[in-house]
């Protein structure tokens, strides 16, 4: 873990930070006259009349409005893709794909992008989308801020440094970071890293929210103290600075000739923030069966239908097997749901091989899946005593809307087209005669 940064902790606090002394108005908003003499920015993650325990915005302190800058040209980015997608149908195949490869020429962050699957509507503030990244250079002369969506990042390999507008964030394998809609900022390799490989998840509908705990009580799961947020840090840079922006699915850039990360001091609840996965409370059965995977949700972007969610988050952690008289691993299910996993490191316990860190599977809605043939066969069999699963971290974009998988996707090379096939040797055990 990288320590060299300060944070401000808690999920959405309201958090006030500046990097100059008294550079943060105190008692109003927007001061005839700010201090230092920045200019007042009113950033809002939701409508102004969102109810209270949704509403989002900060307060930025900067050199310049954001305002100054040229109008916005196409850019391309044909790599990415927004929903709806005409082509290709979606495809209820079950589908799995080996790590992407390290990219071979200089790449940065946002040339690292590819989207394997996307649902809902970006225009519509519905659904998500799925990208891989995988970079091997820092965006230095430019910025990026996504309109269509929240990012959450999940880095599987390499550190990232994220140089955002309210300050800088450090993620390594095992954390995660979550930049908020149209929050800009700048991706660079950190601590050493060489290259960096990862998943995102653009949320285009309801911002990601901790669930709510119901029984289970106050505390649990991730607890709102573990989350991290960036203190003010600002510079002052002149230069041809490109600010790339993704609206409506397509990709806009504008010049600026200074830096975008010039706010001196902030205040409010919109804000990047970093959690690592290791604080996750991880509850499960003491006593027999496997629940369901809605008790490892980390985060959930609610939909208007109660329960079900546009994005969930939700991941498979280290974590102690105790069940009894009971099939432990994953069941056979098929599901409402659509079921997008990654594998941050380690081996997950539906999946004896083939499942590798840095890869992806997607089983869309109602397409069966589970255990494949060898996990079935060694834990029908297996001796049930407390078992430590370690050196495990999968988890799960999970939709109630259906996933598109993109053509890209389809057609990589480091798709595995074999992939249904680890059910295949499923055995009929089926005999009238013994219970
Ligand atoms: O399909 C998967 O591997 C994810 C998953 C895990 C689990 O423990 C229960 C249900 C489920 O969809
Ligand atoms: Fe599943």
């Amino acid at each position: 873990m990288t320590r060299s940064l300060d944070y401000q902790p808690g999920f959405r606090n309201h958090f006030s930070s500046e990097a100059l002394p008294g550079a943060l108005p105190t008692g109003q908003n927007s001061p005839q006259r700010c201090p230092y003499g920045l200019y007042a920015e009113q950033l809002s993650g939701s409508a102004f009349t969102a109810p209270r325990h949704r509403n989002l915005r900060s307060w930025l302190y900067r050199i310049r409005p954001s305002v100054v800058q040229s109008a916005y040209e196409p850019l391309a980015m044909p790599r990415v893709a927004t929903a709806p997608l005409d082509q290709p149908a979606a495809d209820p195949n079950q589908m799995r794909w080996d790590p992407a490869p390290l990219p071979e020429t200089a790449t940065d962050f946002l040339d690292g992008l590819l989207t394997v699957a996307v649902n809902g509507n970006a225009d519509a503030q519905q659904g998500c989308a799925v990208h891989l990244y995988a970079c091997n250079r820092d965006m230095t002369e430019r910025f990026f801020y996504d309109a269509d969506g929240e990012l959450l990042i999940v880095p599987q390999q390499g550190d990232l440094r994220l140089r955002t507008e309210l300050g800088e964030l450090e993620v390594t394998p095992g954390e995660i970071a979550l930049i908020p809609r149209g929050i800009k900022f700048q991706v660079r390799l950190a601590n050493g890293s060489e290259a960096a490989r990862g998943y995102v998840a653009e949320n285009h509908g309801q911002p990601l929210e901790l669930p709510e705990l119901g029984p289970i009580g106050a505390n649990g799961l991730a607890n709102p103290r573990d989350f991290q947020s960036p203190v003010a840090a600002y510079e002052e840079i002149e230069g041809d600075i490109a600010l790339v922006a993704k609206f409506a699915g397509r990709f806009w850039v504008t010049r600026l000739d200074h830096s975008p990360l010039d706010v001196v001091a902030w205040h409010g609840n919109y804000a990047p923030c970093k959690y690592d996965l290791a604080c996750f409370n991880t509850i499960n059965t003491v006593s027999f069966d496997h629940p369901d995977p809605s008790i490892f949700t980390v985060l959930t972007s609610p939909s208007e239908t109660p329960g079900t969610a546009n994005l969930d988050f939700v991941i498979f952690p280290p974590r102690w097997m105790v069940a009894e008289h009971s099939f432990r691993p994953p069941w056979f299910h098929r599901n409402l749901m659509s079921e997008f996993m990654g594998l941050v490191h380690g081996a997950y316990d539906a999946k004896a091989e083939g499942f590798r860190p840095g890869g992806a599977s997607l089983h869309n809605c109602m397409s069966p899946h589970g255990p494949d043939a060898d996990t079935f066969e060694k834990a029908s069999t297996a001796e049930l005593t407390p078992q430590y699963l370690g050196n495990t971290l999968a988890f799960m974009f999970e939709s109630r809307y259906v996933f598109h998988p993109t053509e890209a996707a389809l057609d990589a090379d480091f798709r595995q087209r074999d992939y249904v096939d680890v059910w295949s040797t499923l055995r009929r055990h089926f005999d009238p005669t013994t219970r």
